[in-house]
């Protein structure tokens, strides 16, 4: 494909991404205006619609979000399958899982979609969020490479400033949230779990971990912070320049998930850790969760122009370009020889 053919693939999704989002705004008006109780149905299945399809016109987009509305108020939101999320009425506690295969790897609307989720079940009200996989083996790879690599750069901008949107949103939120990690969590996959209140691994050979120095890419500073803020400062000056990848009896010895439990019994572990902190008041909860992440949220929230013009500038050197291709390649290799 030429240069000028990808680049416009890529200004075509970037738009439709956009789109999403502000059909997104709307769609969360309009649902609070319909008057429709969250939680109306027990495990009432909301499926985000994040990717608009075609690009109508505004007239067109507001009869058909508003459709949409009255669809959601009742059960679904659409047709996209990226994500399965459903709510537990008595409860008020979410299950998010994320269906993107094969890897379930951070792409521009993927993380697009998981913004507009945050977004959308801290509008309705839920007290609670469970983030996990309907993927066997695979909590998510982390970020999309191909996002990084040849990138164009106004979709690798947007790519990084969403991603610290959904850090932003999920390392602050007022939901409890655990994460179920039920497969490999490496570099963004450890990030997203690391944002979670709570973390319950899955035994066997599984990995989880910021390897980012294995593809010849450094952290950035939100990324290490978090892991600090997980298992200390120690810890993480070695997780890091190791790029190390711990396996999970390894991980639950640190401090880098909570609990490490059998598979099969991962849901139920999830479920009675979720029952014990939904009994504490929520907004001293919330506040004092906040008090101890506020400082290293406001670090990134001071420089977000800046981070992403240092990741930009960073990922587009010829050397790192060649170090992405190198491991996208030896994963492809490694993919085709199984
Ligand atoms: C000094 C200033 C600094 C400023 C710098 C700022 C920022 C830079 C830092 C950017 C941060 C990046 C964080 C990241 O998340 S990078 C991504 C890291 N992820 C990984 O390394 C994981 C790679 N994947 C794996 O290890 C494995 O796939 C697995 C998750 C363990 C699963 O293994 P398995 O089930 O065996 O699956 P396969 O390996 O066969 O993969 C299937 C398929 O998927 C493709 N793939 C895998 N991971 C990714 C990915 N992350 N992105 C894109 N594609 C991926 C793989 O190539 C296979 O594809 P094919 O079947 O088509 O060959």
């Amino acid at each position: 494909m030429s240069m000028a053919s990808k680049s416009m693939l890529n200004a075509q999704a970037l738009a439709r991404s956009r789109l999403s989002y502000r059909c997104y705004n709307h769609l969360s008006k309009i649902h609070v205006g319909l008057g429709s109780t969250p939680y109306s149905t027990k495990n009432s299945k909301v499926t985000a619609s994040h990717q608009a399809h075609s690009l109508l016109s505004p007239c067109k987009l507001l009869s058909q979000q508003k459709a949409t509305a009255r669809k959601f108020s009742q059960r679904s939101l659409g047709q996209d399958n990226l994500l399965d999320v459903s709510v537990d009425s008595s409860s008020g506690v979410a299950t998010l899982k994320m269906q993107k295969p094969p890897v379930n790897s951070f792409s521009l609307e993927f993380l697009t979609s998981l913004c507009i989720n945050l977004d959308k079940l801290h509008s309705d009200g839920c007290r609670g969020l469970v983030i996990g996989s309907s993927l066997p083996k695979i909590f998510s790879a982390g970020l999309e490479i191909t996002e990084m690599y040849q990138p164009d750069e106004a979709r690798l901008r947007e790519f990084w400033r969403t991603l610290q949107e959904f850090w932003i949103k999920l390392y602050g939120s007022q939901m409890i949230t655990i994460a179920a990690i039920t497969g490999h969590s490496p570099a963004g996959g450890c990030l997203v779990s690391m944002c979670c209140d709570h973390r319950v691994m899955a035994d066997g050979k599984l990995t989880i971990g910021l390897n980012e120095t294995l593809l010849g890419i450094v952290a950035p500073r939100w990324f290490s912070d978090t892991l600090i803020n997980t298992v200390g400062h120690r810890e993480a000056e070695r997780a890091l320049q190791l790029g190390k990848l711990y396996s999970p009896q390894e991980a639950v010895a640190v401090g880098l998930v909570d609990q490490v439990v059998p598979l099969e019994s991962v849901a139920a572990t999830v479920e009675s850790t979720m029952a014990q902190w939904l009994k504490i008041p929520s907004h001293a909860r919330h506040l004092s969760k906040l008090q101890l992440r506020q400082p290293t949220l406001d670090r990134l929230l001071h420089t977000r122009q800046e981070d992403i013009d240092n990741f930009v500038s960073f990922i587009t050197k010829e050397s790192i370009q060649k170090s992405l291709g190198m491991y996208l390649a030896a994963l492809k290799q490694r993919s085709k020889a199984k």
